[in-house]
């Protein structure tokens, strides 16, 4: 058989305009198999017929396209989680410009706070949208400056921004429950992956938790596990000039073509469409809106140390600025842990039967061609030989130059 190498997704960048690649008429909701039962998985009763087959339909969805519908998720279900932070957000969105930016970004060390819109850029085009972004909230980590400076990914670690309870109501208590629901899912879901995968139990999770065994003889991390995850409340305004900024003439890039930076995201999004995926022949097939379930696809970190049998696949939104209404998304990401080394687990001495021949499968489909997509290969991809912490903090410093002129100009040229 072909060596489960890293991934084989290659890079096709002749064109990265939304309208650039043929858009398929197929759309990932009419395949079925691509629907999951979150209420089928039971951590504790991993052998039940019912926690099998979720495993099963897991490890199609993550060879297939690496995008699936989860539904029946707390995130969902038996909760009015979904109501109260998609109204949290529409209500931030409405404030004054002034009230949003009392939680500017460009004034946290951590990236954390508010991005305006115009603000983000993917592959060098303007993204049309406005977000807060969100991660584990916790005290800035207590150590000197010059560790600080020495390991400047340490300040990823901090407290988030809230507004108060008068401007705007529930902000932290709704945001933190979404964001502890959805980390509890992403452990568990990274214990079904290693069912779907058939390594040991923790052979994933250890990149999350961050106690994996030190590399190469090294001394364990004397500050001990930092796990970390993040999030962004997304809008996609409507209209030609939003907050005073005009759109790029034409254009339709709500975010540009991507591939997940991390390990695992959980997306709930609004009615309106625009959300797609990229297929091995590099077809744009959309991923609309189904009610009462969680998008779920995976990020670069576990297509690298899954040596690319689990799919980071690329995505974007493609909205036009004469939308009747916004879009509005919830984007939850998934990390390894900042101290954590990403050796790749060694596909072919770890992995059962069953994930190795659908691979096989996936591949003759694909007629030993390359996969296409829109995202230069390996674009950050963690290595063996660095902290991950590193990894996620480059790609945070090529997101945000507000924050970079403010606090890390002595980082970066
Ligand atoms: O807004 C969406 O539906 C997708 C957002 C996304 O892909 C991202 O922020 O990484
Ligand atoms: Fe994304």
């Amino acid at each position: 058989m072909t060596p489960v190498v890293a991934t084989s997704r290659s890079l096709n960048n002749t064109e990265t305009s939304p309208s650039a690649t043929p858009t398929s008429a197929a759309s990932l909701a009419s395949l079925s198999e691509y629907h999951l039962d979150y209420s089928q998985w039971d951590p504790s009763d991993t052998t039940s017929d019912s926690s099998q087959s979720f495993v099963r339909a897991l490890r199609r969805a993550m060879v297939g396209i690496g995008f699936f519908y989860l539904h029946n998720t707390p995130l969902d279900s038996g909760s009015n989680r979904r109501s109260s932070i998609f109204s949290l957000t529409e209500r931030f969105f409405q404030l004054p410009l002034q009230d949003r930016l009392s939680i500017d970004m460009d004034n946290s060390r951590h990236f954390r706070g508010y991005c305006k819109f115009g603000d983000e850029r993917t592959q060098s085009l303007q993204d049309h949208r406005d977000q807060i972004d969100y991660g584990t909230h916790v005290k800035p980590i207590a150590v000197d400056e010059a560790v600080l400076r020495s390991r400047p990914y340490l300040n990823l670690y901090g407290p988030n921004q809230f507004l108060d309870d008068d401007i705007l109501p529930g902000h932290k208590d709704i945001m933190l429950d979404w964001f502890d629901t959805a980390n509890e899912i992403s452990m568990q879901l990274t214990r079904a992956l290693e069912l779907a995968l058939g390594v040991r139990e923790a052979q994933l999770s250890q990149f999350l938790t961050g106690v994996q065994s030190p590399v190469d003889g090294e001394q364990k991390d004397s500050l001990g596990p930092l796990p970390y995850a993040r999030m962004k409340t997304i809008r996609y305004p409507a209209g030609e000039v939003v907050d005073g900024i005009k759109r790029v003439d034409g254009s339709e890039q709500g975010v540009g073509a991507h591939k997940d930076s991390g390990w695992l995201t959980l997306l709930s999004t609004s009615s309106v469409g625009g959300l797609q995926v990229q297929d091995f022949e590099g077809n744009w097939l959309s991923v609309p809106h189904v009610e009462g379930s969680t998008i779920v696809n995976f990020g670069q970190q576990i297509e690298n140390v899954s040596g690319g049998i689990i799919q980071s696949a690329t995505h974007r939104v493609v909205f036009p600025a004469v939308s009747p209404e916004p879009r509005y998304s919830m984007a939850w990401f998934s990390f390894p842990a900042l101290n954590a080394r990403l050796k790749p687990l060694d596909a072919l001495q770890d992995f059962n039967d069953e994930v190795i021949n659908l691979w096989k499968e996936a591949e003759a489909r694909r007629q030993g061609k390359e996969i296409i997509c829109d995202v230069p290969k390996g674009d950050l991809f963690g290595t063996h030989t660095e902290n991950f912490g590193w990894i996620a903090f480059r790609g945070l410093v090529r997101s945000h130059p507000g924050v970079v002129k403010q606090f890390y100009t002595d980082f970066v040229e």
